[in-house]
């Protein structure tokens, strides 16, 4: 396939036409009474009509057919996909998953759709107030049938294989270390748009991350370097400040800070996060944590490095050091109370099982005559 192109720049107002069809996009109006080429105008909007300007979301296609020129819809059942909340009790404890297993080809091949299973979510579809993560495990490509998503935004993080997304937009090819945001109807008929609300792609290399320069990783009240600093995407609520899910990335940069203990502190979170890891390690969770797998500590369940990373990260001798080179983790952080479905808890056979015992070895330090620690060698 010819190398793809790419229109840059994010939340722009961007457009395209058709090469065939040079001046397909008609000029200073929208709607007009009859469009170039004869094609249909259609307006796709990603905010209500009534938002200020400044956070609009909208664009239009101009395409061959309407895409309300469709047949009915009809229901299919297969896959894994729910938004039942209550499938099982909830739980409280860490949960941590091996990597889910890709089905083999050899013996059944399922593509996207089919591949698409919810392991845990919150919300509610009908409010449009609610989040779901979903794994999705397929070996094979979408042949005669499309997807669309009218219940939100579609984040993808492939860990394996490239993704050929063929959208209403045009073409993107995405490859682990990348994401992408979509929820196109496509029947592949359009020949031109403009707009800012449209798929797109990013490559979290680009991302410039920043850290401590002095001391402490997260301290409170001031300066706050907790994982806020690593926020790549965020779908906000209501309330200000706190999101539906913020997509934060744990990337390779400098660990400098003095006097500190470096990796994530141990904690109890008001939000639920989901973590995932495309490659390498995960600085507090040196093994068990796997790419391909996910955790999830949901609201106020506590934890933090384990007992290796602890001992270790007291010990060391503080000085400039790479962290997390050749790694990519990444995390879902929801202020909703995200909980498991069945296929999660028992179907998908990847439940970790022995995960709370990498807290177990974490002994008491705690010396009630010497206040001052002994400095490290
Ligand atoms: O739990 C985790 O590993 C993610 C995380 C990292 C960190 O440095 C601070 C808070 C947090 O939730
Ligand atoms: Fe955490």
């Amino acid at each position: 396939m010819a190398e793809l192109k790419y229109i840059s720049g994010f939340g722009n107002e961007c457009s395209s036409e058709d090469p065939r069809c040079p001046g397909s996009l008609p000029e200073g109006q929208n709607n007009p009474q009859v469009c170039p080429y004869n094609l249909y105008a259609e307006q796709l909007s990603g905010s209500a009509f009534t938002c200020p300007r400044s956070t609009n979301k909208r664009s239009w296609l101009y395409r061959i057919l309407p895409s309300v020129s469709h047949k009915p819809f009809e229901s299919i059942d297969e896959g894994q996909v729910t938004h039942n909340w209550d499938e099982v009790d909830p739980d409280p404890n860490q949960l941590r998953w091996k990597p889910f297993e890709i089905p083999k080809a050899s013996q059944k091949k399922v593509d996207f759709v089919s591949g698409l299973h919810t392991l845990c979510g919150a919300g509610d579809i009908k409010s449009n107030n609610g989040l779901a993560i979903h794994i999705f495990l397929c070996n094979t490509s979408m042949e005669n049938r499309c997807f669309y998503n009218s219940d939100g935004d579609f984040l993808i993080v492939p860990q394996k294989g490239n993704l050929l997304i063929y959208t209403e937009f045009g073409k993107m090819l995405v490859q682990p270390n990348e994401i992408c945001v979509i929820q196109d109807v496509s029947p592949f008929n359009v020949v031109a748009w403009h707009g800012n609300y449209t798929p797109y792609k990013y490559n979290l290399k680009n991302f410039m991350v920043i850290n401590s320069v002095a001391f402490d990783h997260a301290s409170l009240l001031v300066c706050s370097q907790d994982p806020s600093i690593f926020t790549v995407l965020t779908a906000k609520s209501v309330r200000p400040g706190v999101a539906i899910a913020d997509f934060v990335i744990f990337p390779p940069r400098w660990g400098v800070a003095d006097k500190t203990f470096r990796p994530p502190y141990y904690h109890r979170n008001c939000m639920s996060e989901f973590m995932g890891l495309i490659r390498g390690h995960y600085e507090a969770k040196q093994g068990g944590f796997l790419p391909g797998g996910g955790s999830l500590h949901s609201t106020m369940t506590p934890h933090g490095p384990d007992a290796d990373c602890f001992e270790k990260a007291s010990k060391v001798k503080l000085a400039p050091e790479r962290i997390a080179d050749g790694t990519m983790a990444f995390m879902f952080e929801s202020s909703l109370s995200l909980a498991v479905t069945k296929w999660g808890l028992k179907a998908s056979r990847c439940l970790d099982e022995n995960y709370h015992k990498c807290w177990e070895p974490l002994k008491s330090h705690f010396t009630p005559n010497s206040r001052n620690p002994a400095e490290p060698n």
